[in-house]
């Protein structure tokens, strides 16, 4: 047996594994990176989050991504070689972690990484008749192991497109083993760039579960704030937002959309909820010439009823959920209030901290865990028909020599 293999299996025979978990979301921000102490498996899954940080992109990073990101079209000898340059650079970044941690890279069981979205495209968002649904991450993974020495996981949306799904929203694994109660119904709501949640009633009925994306959340923000003002991200604090007010005909041309109409689960991304999706919006409603401050009052509004319709229909079937969130949309409070206002029904809103887990640090948690199932979990039985995701365990294995 070759050495990788009995370590592999070594790991997954223990008690419980160090792994660490990395997430690079729609939003580009940076580099999530959680070290979890994970032991056990399945539904008796426990997590201890010993490190968390976020290691920011440089302006040359999101630069580069921006070249083939969400892009219908690209040049594919960029894209070629973007996919080791971004898997060496996560590689070097953990490293750099490990370094401030003081942590010896031998004592980590495996990695865990999701890659970078470049583009996703479930059968609802094209037109090719004879394709199904398509993701595709980048950021190899066997870049990674070599650079830092430690076995990587990665790649994990393409078993859940092999078993029929759309490759997202995975959270409902880790969701469903870590975050099920069965003292009150849960909404975990997740606040990236793409807003998605996962439905955890509590009478524990695992084929009631399910994940799906909601729609834009921060992402038709970000890019206008890029776009407008220098040098920001993102509107902090929604000081812009709060500026400007509401235009009630731009919004009602925001909220006239296909996918919106779509029944949950569903998935979308940047390739739908971009800037030309606002200048069409804007165009339909002849309210081209607002100023910043309303265009981005709006946005926010729109994004809070477009949540809202979702947590709305979940709460109709399990009264009484609670609300768990997570993602960067948290800190934007001027959207969590439109959100309370427009969810009388919802018991309360509180943020995954609640449950112990540092929201800004969940999605990446959640690839640890996925990683934790390939290596030592028992087959899933969700029995959940209508989300495709019976029983797999995804992810592919990059060994470092
Ligand atoms: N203080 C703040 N005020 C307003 N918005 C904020 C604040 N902090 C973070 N955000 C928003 O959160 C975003 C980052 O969120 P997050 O890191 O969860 O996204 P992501 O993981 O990249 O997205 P996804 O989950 O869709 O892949 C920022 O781009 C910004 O829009
Ligand atoms: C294709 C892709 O990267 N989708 C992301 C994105 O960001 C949020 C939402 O859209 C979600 O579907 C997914 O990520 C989370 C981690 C998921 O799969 O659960």
């Amino acid at each position: 047996m070759h050495p990788h293999i009995s370590k592999l299996y070594n790991s997954a025979l223990k008690p419980s594994r160090l792994i660490i978990g990395l997430m690079s979301g729609t939003s580009l921000d940076g580099l999530d990176v959680a070290l979890c102490k994970i032991t056990a498996a399945g539904v008796h899954t426990q997590i201890e989050v010993l490190k968390f940080t976020t290691v920011d992109y440089s302006d040359d990073y999101k630069t580069k991504i921006k070249q083939v990101f969400a892009k219908r079209e690209c040049n594919l000898e960029y894209l070629t070689l973007l996919h080791p340059w971004v898997g060496k650079l996560h590689g070097d970044m953990v490293n750099q972690c490990l370094k401030s941690w003081q942590i010896n890279p031998a004592n980590i069981d495996v990695i865990a990484s999701h890659g970078q979205t470049i583009y996703h495209c479930p059968k609802s968002q094209h037109q090719y008749n004879d394709f199904n649904n398509g993701t595709l991450q980048i950021g190899d993974s066997d870049q990674i192991a070599v650079t830092t020495g430690i076995t990587t996981i990665g790649d994990f949306r393409q078993k859940h497109i092999a078993a029929g799904g759309e490759g997202a929203p995975l959270a409902v694994y880790g969701d469903y083993l870590f975050f099920s109660s069965s003292d009150e119904n849960r909404i975990l709501l997740n606040m990236g760039g793409i807003a998605n949640l996962t439905f955890l009633p509590q009478n524990g009925d695992s084929s009631a579960v399910f994940s799906s994306d909601i729609g834009p959340c921060n992402t038709i923000m970000d890019a206008y704030v890029q776009r407008y003002f220098n040098n920001m991200h993102y509107d902090e604090n929604a000081a812009i937002a709060k500026a400007g007010v509401i235009n009630t005909a731009l919004l009602t041309a925001l909220c006239d959309n296909h996918f919106l109409t779509l029944k949950m689960p569903k998935t979308t991304g940047p390739e739908v909820f971009n800037l030309a999706y606002l200048e069409a919006a804007q165009q339909a409603s002849n309210t081209q010439k607002l100023s910043h401050q309303d265009v981005m009052a709006t946005l926010s509004r729109f994004t809070a009823e477009v949540i809202a319709n979702a947590l709305n229909t979940c709460v109709k079937m399990a009264p009484n959920s609670v609300v768990y969130a997570s993602g960067g949309g948290i800190h934007n409070l001027l959207l969590m209030q439109h959100l309370v206002t427009l969810c009388p029904a919802i018991k309360g809103f509180k943020n995954t901290h609640a449950l112990g887990v540092d929201p800004d640090a969940k999605e990446a948690v959640l690839f640890a865990i996925l990683a934790n199932e390939c290596l030592a979990g028992e087959q899933l039985h969700l029995n959940n028909k209508a989300q495709g995701i019976a029983g797999v365990t995804m992810g592919k294995v990059s060994f470092a020599d």
